[in-house]
């Protein structure tokens, strides 16, 4: 990257001045060079409306290449248009100061959301991802590498507000300023800001354990372990965001995967990319890895620790196996007018030269239903051959035929029944009749994933045919009726159907109908593109208008859609986030979209809650890249107050004694309070106790937010106490103030305030122990109560 060298602001014009005056000065100064990045912003978004009208709707030659070409220039527009207008908050945020050789001034650079240059083509911002940005995430005051300073800037809008020095090579530094941790102040301020239920990005903050994390190399199994509030999440997008820039060939076309636990938690986090600049990227749950299922049902705890387990590879293999079968004697086809026959060899030779076929399920039926088909159609020919030899027949037994005839049936006799089309019209016929289908299809059936899981898991006999290996507790666990709905832990076993079956008709025909539909799609987001990019309402570039200019092959999808749209689609890198709660079969169903294994893998294995997640990084991963993963740690904590802290310390020590827990860095809010109320008063109380929590958290900002975090057995409860307030896991779940949540659902979410209703409760349900009360205690960043039955559980002993 160029740099140039920025002469240093003339803020010694206020030497001698003094503090106030001079950080007026400073501010001035400050100013107007972030009101030029912003007048440069102003004209770049110009640039780029004026490219996307100027793309003419059909002409600038004719012909696929022109169309592709204006297609290209079109979405290379609106991209950068959409970057421009995601990067206006906080556009720059940070500015460092190299130091100078012989007493010269160094090399100053501003660092912000995107890189800018000026009509020079002379750097006016860097880009925070860019090299010559990095300096100003590592400089710690005992390594400040070559830098003098580093200062924060906080905007207002497009005002800057306040200033944050932190001053490297100046003489006289206090061993204490040494000692203080990288850009204290303006992580903290940025700390205490309430929850608005949204995550946002931390950009000007970012902390160089973090940065370690967010800027390593896109190749490889990278595993970031860390505890609560240690920021794997907002680490892993801003990874996501930086892989982008700086892999942005490979990752642009192959598109990047983030899987994150459940809806809600998708929607917390979905600001922070396009916040970066980003919006070419896939957010999805494990529960709609699939296209075209949407898996929402709740599983219970066996079910879902079974069908996890690796041995559920082998099952769905031997149940589609169990669907391509033989009869046990001859085939029989009773159709209009005869019974047609194929004999068990020929049958069973038709099974295994489809089975021998490289090729999935619905494919090696094709060559089944050939080979079947044709055995009929023979059966059938010789049957007609028969009936039509039986008057001849009768004539030789009774009197001999003509010497002509004699020679003519001679002459005939070793000829073939019928000639390739004659067999290739019988096939047909025979393929028309519903008898002879029904019973090539009871054979061998062209299946989707969802109808063979469907049909197995409501037969306990085929259950017991295909379920070697797995006990009657373990199948009976999987028993449940037809038309029972969807659970996340089905789709990992769909996903490996789908694999095993490959596509049927069915998908075939689907398709047809998703390309008829794909005219209204392209109007619709030729609609979002223009209303994102704040163009809609030009009388040139209305939203059909540029989706005729895109209608050249295809739909005008980016990556991110084409991908999410594709079973098989190989992705450049995948995010796993709250991994320890993947199953192994839910490893198996990432692994297969990205086969270059490039993944980043964030969790915390002392937070596991579900039946079949991860006891270690090992089991889930040495199976892939058998120690080929490597592990970074994240050792602070940034959301749980130093006093939750405690608490959450005894607790894990306990369910998870070899785990270190992070180190927080705030120190303020109240000691966690113990509210003992017996069940039937929590619909008295509850309302009280959320009332009070949320005037506590309440800021000149605005309202706090609050999570009641229930035990299973609570829940109703809880909710018929708090009827305001939103509950589950549902995307209103964020924008409401109060929340009841389970905590499982709370996973991965904060919130100022928490309360957790029946931790013994808690404690019971979950399938690992107190796992789940550890991420109950630590989704708070500024006041936890815990509200409890009789006595408190002997792992909040210290609450009593
Ligand atoms: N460098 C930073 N600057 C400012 N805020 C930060 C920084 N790092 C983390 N945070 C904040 O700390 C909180 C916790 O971060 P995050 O949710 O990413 O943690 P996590 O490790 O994923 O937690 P959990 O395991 O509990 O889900 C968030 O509000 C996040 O914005």
């Amino acid at each position: 990257m160029g740099s140039r060298q920025v002469k240093s602001a003339p803020e010694n014009s206020s030497a001698g001045a003094s503090p106030a005056d001079a950080r007026a000065a400073a501010l001035r100064t400050e100013q107007e060079r972030v009101s030029g990045i912003y007048a440069r912003l102003d004209a770049e978004r110009a640039a780029a409306e004026g490219t996307l009208r100027a793309v003419p709707a059909t002409g600038g030659g004719r012909g696929f290449q022109a169309m592709v070409e204006r297609q290209a220039a079109v979405e290379e527009s609106a991209r950068r248009l959409s970057r421009l207008n995601a990067v206006e908050r906080a556009l720059c945020f940070g500015r460092i100061d190299h130091r100078g050789e012989a007493g010269a001034a160094g090399d100053t650079f501003y660092v912000g959301r995107i890189g800018l240059r000026d009509d020079d083509r002379e750097p006016l911002l860097i880009d925070w991802r860019a090299a010559a940005a990095r300096p100003f995430y590592t400089a710690t005051p005992s390594s400040p590498g070559t830098l003098a300073r580093r200062r924060h800037l906080h905007l207002s809008g497009r005002t800057v507000a306040r200033i944050d020095d932190e001053v490297f090579d100046l003489e006289g530094l206090t061993e204490e300023d040494r000692r203080t941790i990288v850009g204290e102040a303006a992580l903290l301020a940025t700390l205490r800001r309430g929850r608005t239920g949204r995550m946002t990005d931390v950009v000007a903050t970012i902390q160089q354990e973090q940065d370690e994390v967010i800027r390593a190399g896109l190749h490889g199994v990278l595993v970031v372990q860390g505890g609560p509030g240690t920021g794997k999440t907002v680490a892993a997008l801003h990874r996501a965001a930086f892989l982008l820039y700086t892999h942005r060939d490979v990752l642009e076309r192959r598109g990047v995967l983030v899987v994150g636990p459940n809806a809600t938690f998708l929607r917390y986090i979905e600001q922070v990319l396009p916040g970066l600049g980003e919006t070419d990227v896939v957010l999805t749950t494990v529960g709609e890895l699939l296209p075209g299922v949407r898996a929402t049902a709740a599983e219970g705890p066996r079910a879902a620790a079974v069908k996890g387990d690796l041995r559920m590879a082998e099952l769905v293999r031997a149940a589609v196996a169990d669907r391509q079968r033989v009869p046990r004697g001859d085939l029989e086809v009773e159709t209009d007018d005869m019974v047609l026959r194929v004999d068990h060899e020929t049958c069973l030779r038709a099974r295994d030269r489809a089975r021998a076929l490289r090729a999935a399920h619905n494919v090696q039926r094709r060559l089944f239903v050939h080979e079947t088909l044709e055995a009929l159609a023979v059966n059938r020919a010789e049957q007609y051959d028969r009936i039509a030899d039986e008057p001849l027949e009768r004539m030789i037994r009774e009197g001999g035929v003509p010497a002509w005839l004699q020679e003519l049936m001679d002459e005939t006799a070793d000829e073939p029944l019928m000639d390739a089309e004659d067999l290739k019209y019988a096939k047909a016929e025979l393929w028309r009749d519903p008898d002879v289908r029904a019973a090539i299809d009871g054979l061998w059936p062209e299946l989707t994933p969802q109808r063979l899981l469907e049909e197995l898991f409501a037969d306990p006999l085929a259950l017991a045919r295909v379920g070697d290996g797995l006990t009657d507790e373990e199948l009976g666990a999987l028993y449940r009726p037809a038309g029972s709905p969807w659970t996340v832990a089905d789709v990992p076993l769909l996903d490996e159907a789908a694999e095993l079956l490959g596509e049927d008709d069915s998908a075939e025909r689907a398709r047809e109908r998703a390309l008829a539909a794909e005219r209204a799609a392209e109007e619709r987001y030729a609609r979002e593109v223009l209303m994102s990019n704040g163009v809609e309402g030009l009388p040139e570039i209305d939203a059909a208008h540029l989706a005729d200019r895109q209608h050249y092959d295809g739909p005008p999808r980016t990556t991110a859609q084409r991908a999410a749209a594709d079973r098989e689609w190989a992705y450049g890198h995948v995010i796993v986030d709250e991994a320890q709660e993947l199953s192994e079969m839910a490893w198996r169903a990432v692994m297969r979209r990205v086969p270059t294994r490039s993944l980043t893998v964030v969790g915390d294995i002392a937070q596991t809650g579900s039946a079949a997640g991860a006891h270690s990084w090992g089991q889930m991963l040495d199976r892939y890249v058998p120690g080929r993963w490597r592990e970074q740690r994240l050792m602070v904590n940034y959301r749980t107050p130093a006093a939750i802290m405690r608490l959450a310390t005894e607790v894990l020590a306990v369910v998870a004694p070899d785990q270190t827990p992070p180190e927080p860095v705030r120190d303020d809010g109240p000691p966690p309070a113990a509210v003992g109320v017996p069940p039937a008063a929590l619909a008295g109380r509850l309302p009280e106790l959320v009332a009070a929590e949320l005037a506590e958290v309440a800021t000149d900002a605005g309202e706090g937010r609050l999570a009641v975090i229930a035990s299973g057995a609570r829940h109703a409860a809880v909710r018929a106490a708090l009827p305001d307030a939103e509950a589950g896991a549902t995307p209103e779940a964020l924008d409401s103030p109060v929340v009841v949540l389970t905590a499982e659902e709370a996973k991965g979410l904060e919130f100022d305030s928490v309360i957790v209703v029946d931790p013994a409760g808690i404690v019971a349900e979950s399938p690992r122990g107190g796992q789940d009360l550890y991420v109950a205690i630590t989704r708070a960043t500024r006041r936890l109560t815990v509200v409890h039955d009789d006595d408190l559980p002997d792992l909040l002993a210290s609450l009593r």
